[in-house]
């Protein structure tokens, strides 16, 4: 069942023109539509500057667009009741690259998982410890670790915090914007590989933005690519990426074969698994 249909988005940013002359617009989003199933990753491909994040934004309620529709859970993210709105801000939560700007560091990892509880969820001191307590736990780190700061974890654990943090509320669909890209790696692989867990237990909707192939490939069941503001293609079964004679898809194919030195004459299925 679709959860999330992405309707003919357009989005200009504004630029000032010299000595206070009118803004010029620039688009950044044309024309992109596309959906997203209940239990279903997408991952959302394109080069640096395509309009990734600014999709993330405008999926999350964050970024208004110009023109088109965000129909989230069968309603209009953008023309709905405030009450509405905040159910739709439980159920839409996102993972941004940079886990360490996303933490408060002088609060403890029981207050920053705790947050989005105590906005929605009332419960006594102890129940509330016991439901961080286990999220910790789902996510791989120590019931005990709530005591203690952003600054004492690694980057992949404060990630594993950042999605704890995202999991609580029980939401839909996650946008994890570059989620993984700043990790080593090892890291990365474990942290795809946690996500991947997450999404089957509890049935998750993803959108995955990175321009990284390989993991768009290990984490997704779809696959969309942007190029300059406009959706280029969209792969119902991500396979079909790999034989796309689109030139965006090219770059993206030939920027893995790049890191694989050895295998720059091949290009199979069995390199992305
Ligand atoms: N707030 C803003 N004001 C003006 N222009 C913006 C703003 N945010 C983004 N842009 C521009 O919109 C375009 C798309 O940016 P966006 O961050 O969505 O791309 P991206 O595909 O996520 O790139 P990257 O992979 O480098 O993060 C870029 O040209 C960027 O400079």
């Amino acid at each position: 069942m679709s959860l999330l249909h992405v309707k003919e988005i357009t989005l200009a940013y504004g630029k000032t023109g010299l000595f206070g002359l009118p803004r010029r617009l620039i688009p950044v989003l044309s024309n992109v539509s596309l959906t997203i199933d209940e239990g279903v990753c997408l991952g959302l491909l394109g080069s640096s500057g395509a309009g990734k994040s600014t999709l993330g934004k405008v999926i999350l309620g964050l970024e208004k667009p110009s023109h088109g529709q965000i129909i989230f859970q069968g309603q209009d993210l953008y023309n709905m009741s405030a009450s509405d709105r905040k159910q739709a801000r439980r159920d839409l939560q996102v993972v941004f690259q940079d886990c360490y700007s996303s933490v408060n560091p002088r609060m403890t990892i029981e207050q920053i998982i705790g947050e989005p509880l105590d906005n929605y969820e009332i419960r006594s001191p102890s129940k509330q410890k016991h439901v961080i307590g286990e999220l910790l736990e789902m996510v791989g780190l120590k019931a005990e670790d709530m005591a203690k700061y952003p600054n004492q974890f690694s980057g992949g654990q404060l990630q594993r915090i950042n999605i704890a943090r995202a999991i609580a509320l029980k939401p839909k669909l996650i946008v994890l914007d570059e989620s993984v890209s700043s990790l080593d790696m090892v890291t990365q692989t474990q942290i795809l590989a946690l996500l991947n867990d997450l999404k089957r237990s509890f049935g998750l909707s993803y959108l995955f933005i990175t321009h990284n192939l390989e993991a768009a490939y290990f984490l997704s069941d779809r696959l969309a690519v942007l190029d300059r503001g406009e959706l280029v293609e969209m792969f119902e079964e991500k396979e079909q990426i790999l034989t796309s004679p689109h030139p965006t898809v090219q770059s993206l194919l030939q920027s893995v074969l790049a890191d694989h030195p050895g295998n720059r004459k091949v290009r199979n299925v069995q390199q992305f698994t």
